[in-house]
């Protein structure tokens, strides 16, 4: 039997989970969840597969593109501490005990959940992670990394209480090198609203260095559907591009006075671009999802933008449903038409009740 552990959002184990059972039976592979509500981790056993079913194609662009999950990797063991003065040596002991084809790689992560529980352990965890690397080295259990080695294989520690964790290995490519999956931003200091970062962290993290390079060139126009007051259109003048900013509301007055941005007070619903079309459409509108995914789909098809990067505002429930829904939608719109294109969906770290998906034009990049 192998075991998956998975990193998520306090609140959205089950979301996470559907996800699993059902991406999983896609690929005719039975497993079950394990978790408690608002721990904000999971473990999903899968039912008669060897580990080395986490090596096959299907099974990594699976794991490789949940939307739920920030973080998973492959479940060794786990460890109970009855004293907890020295926690190292009986890591030591139980990674030194692994099956012999396992390779853990260079390194080691100690991570925690992001729960009320999980963030306790915080300061202790990363503490701990450099003695138990050291340690681990000092044994051979793990190896020292080249600098011109690029492999994220490391082996993995998640401590879910101060006496108990959860041993493993990533599963290259799709494990977050960093801890918990969560990538920290800063918060630009003359943004408009803290909602900047989750565009930030959707171009930083859902978009290639090439769709980047492609999209954010000089002279490039955007557009942003509920820009109000304006930190996804801030994150577009950044990257030099002209900004049709379209809300009833007000922008920011710094940000107007750049020159760079137009601001219409107008239905996001039935505005047209003003010069027939843009390179990149964002949209944070608080508005149905539904809604929003095929206005964004229409945006796609008749050519008004190249690419597009939205929210979805989830519902209280069914929320795997909803964004399953969703993206079925744009799916099937844009199969009517003649591009190809990537699109990719994550509850990014610094989405709430929403999730960020990116759609991006192949054969422009
Ligand atoms: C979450 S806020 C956007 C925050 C913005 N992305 C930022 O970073 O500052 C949602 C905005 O959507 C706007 N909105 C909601 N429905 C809209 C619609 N149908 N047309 C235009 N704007 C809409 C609201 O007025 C609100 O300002």
């Amino acid at each position: 039997m192998t075991q998956l552990l998975l990193l998520c959002r306090s609140g959205y184990e089950q979301d996470l989970s559907e996800e699993l059972i059902h991406g999983f039976a896609l690929l005719n592979i039975a497993g079950y969840p394990n978790f408690k509500k608002g721990q904000a981790w999971l473990s999903f056993t899968l039912v008669n597969q060897p580990a080395q079913a986490l090596e096959q194609k299907p099974v990594k662009a699976l794991l490789g593109s949940l939307v739920f999950a920030r973080q998973v990797w492959q479940v060794l063991g786990e460890v109970s501490y009855e004293d907890t003065q020295d926690r190292v040596t009986p890591l030591l002991q139980a990674f030194e005990n692994i099956e012999p084809n396992v390779s853990l790689g260079h390194d080691v992560l100690v991570e925690h959940a992001d729960s009320e529980q999980g963030n306790e352990l915080a300061r202790f965890v990363k503490k701990f992670n450099v003695p138990l690397r050291q340690a681990m080295r000092a044994k051979g259990i793990i190896g020292r990394r080249l600098k011109s080695e690029k492999t994220v294989k490391q082996a993995h520690v998640l401590f879910t209480r101060s006496h108990h964790c959860i041993y493993g290995v990533s599963i290259n490519p799709v494990s977050a090198p960093n801890p918990g999956g969560i990538i920290r931003l800063k918060f630009p200091p003359n943004a408009p609203s803290r909602s900047t970062l989750k565009l930030e962290d959707a171009i930083k993290h859902q978009l290639t260095e090439p769709e980047r390079q492609a999209i954010f060139t000089e002279g490039a126009n955007g557009v942003d559907l509920g820009a109000c007051p304006g930190g996804w259109t801030y994150q577009l003048v950044q990257r030099g591009m002209h900004v049709e900013a379209v809300d009833n509301g007000l922008i920011q007055e710094a940000l107007m006075n750049t020159g760079m941005v137009a601001h219409y007070a107008h239905d996001g619903f039935s505005y047209q671009p003003q010069y027939g079309k843009v390179t990149l459409l964002v949209c944070d509108m608080i508005e149905q999802p539904d809604k929003v995914a095929s206005l964004m789909a229409k945006w796609l098809k008749l050519g008004w933008t190249d690419h597009a990067i939205f929210n979805l505002k989830l519902p209280m429930k069914q929320r795997f449903d909803c964004v399953s829904r969703c993206l079925d939608l744009v799916r099937t719109e844009l199969g009517k038409s003649f591009f190809r294109y990537r699109m990719s969906a994550r509850h990014l770290y610094h989405d709430r009740d929403e999730v960020t998906v990116v759609v991006v034009q192949s054969d422009l990049i």
